[in-house]
């Protein structure tokens, strides 16, 4: 079977595509862990599936490196545009994906010289803010969770949680290389207020429209970047009055910067980079 390994900043996926390839429906989460998997699979942090859409140009799914299959993926979209404009399965320079997280609108930018696309913008559409769509169970289900307390290993941390299509938790520290993404991040991951577990970010907010940004991530841990992940902090950095609407925020992630704008319109727009690192075939399965 024929793979795509791709990243955004370092977030790096195995793709398949099913334009082309068949898979059964049942063995996806375990061939999710078994590509992940560095020593006896491919390595990266997770499967993302490539596929025809009823109703849009692509959709995608995307699988965490436990098996787990997460609604949606900010790095996975822009490298799932990239590919299907490069592959020609779609005409524009301007598509939609669809995804369990409900349906994006992709720009790719290609360099008409070598006709590869090196960046894409994702309009990740409108956070989702009430308790209920997160899912996050406390309190209120219909209000927002700004600035929430969450008891933790015998100490509180303000929070505040938001869906974008996957569910999200961020903290606002001052000095990200000390934060506690390995202790505090899979404790958070699993709290009982997050009954789907929950993306953490750790977020130092430098200026009005600059942040530092790590996160641990539901299913997977720490990586290199979030695209998801990005589009929360900014949101809830905005939501606690540390940034503003309408202006592009550069979030710096371990692995390279992403540029995020929360329009007047209510969505927010995803830019960054996109890459492939090789193609392949796939062997056997797991046993
Ligand atoms: N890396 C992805 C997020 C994966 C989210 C996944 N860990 C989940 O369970 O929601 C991104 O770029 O948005």
């Amino acid at each position: 079977m024929k793979f795509t390994k791709m990243h955004g900043l370092g977030n790096s996926y195995i793709y398949i595509d099913l334009f082309e390839e068949e898979l059964e429906e049942k063995s996806l989460g375990e061939l999710a862990v078994y590509v992940s998997d560095k020593n006896r699979g491919i390595g990266a942090d997770g499967l993302i599936l490539i596929e025809p859409s009823r109703t849009e140009d692509a959709r995608m799914r995307i699988f965490n490196a436990d098996g787990s299959e997460a609604m949606t993926c900010g790095n996975g979209l822009r490298c799932t545009a990239k590919y299907v404009f490069e592959k020609k399965y779609v005409e524009n320079e301007r598509f939609t994906i669809e995804t369990k997280g409900g349906t994006v609108k992709a720009t790719v930018h290609p360099d008409h010289s070598k006709s590869i696309v090196d960046m894409v913008t994702i309009d990740m559409g409108e956070p989702r803010l009430a308790k209920k769509s997160i899912p996050m169970v406390s309190g209120d289900p219909d209000r927002e969770a700004v600035r929430e307390m969450l008891e933790a290993g015998g100490t509180s941390f303000e929070i505040t949680a938001l869906s974008m299509g996957n569910p999200h938790a961020v903290l606002f520290v001052e000095n990200t290389a000390e934060a506690p993404v390995h202790t505090l991040g899979p404790l958070l991951e699993k709290h009982e207020v997050f009954p789907e577990r929950a993306n953490i970010e750790f977020v130092h907010v430098i200026s009005e429209t600059e942040m530092n940004f790590r996160v641990w991530e539901r299913g997977t841990g720490e990586t290199q970047a979030c695209g998801t992940g990005a589009c929360a902090a900014v949101a809830a950095a905005i939501l606690n009055g540390k940034m503003q609407k309408n202006k592009e925020i550069t979030v710096h992630l371990p692995g390279g910067d992403l540029f995020i704008t929360w329009q007047k319109d209510g969505h927010i727009s995803m830019n960054g980079a996109a890459e492939t690192i090789c193609e392949g075939t796939l062997k056997n399965r797991p046993r």
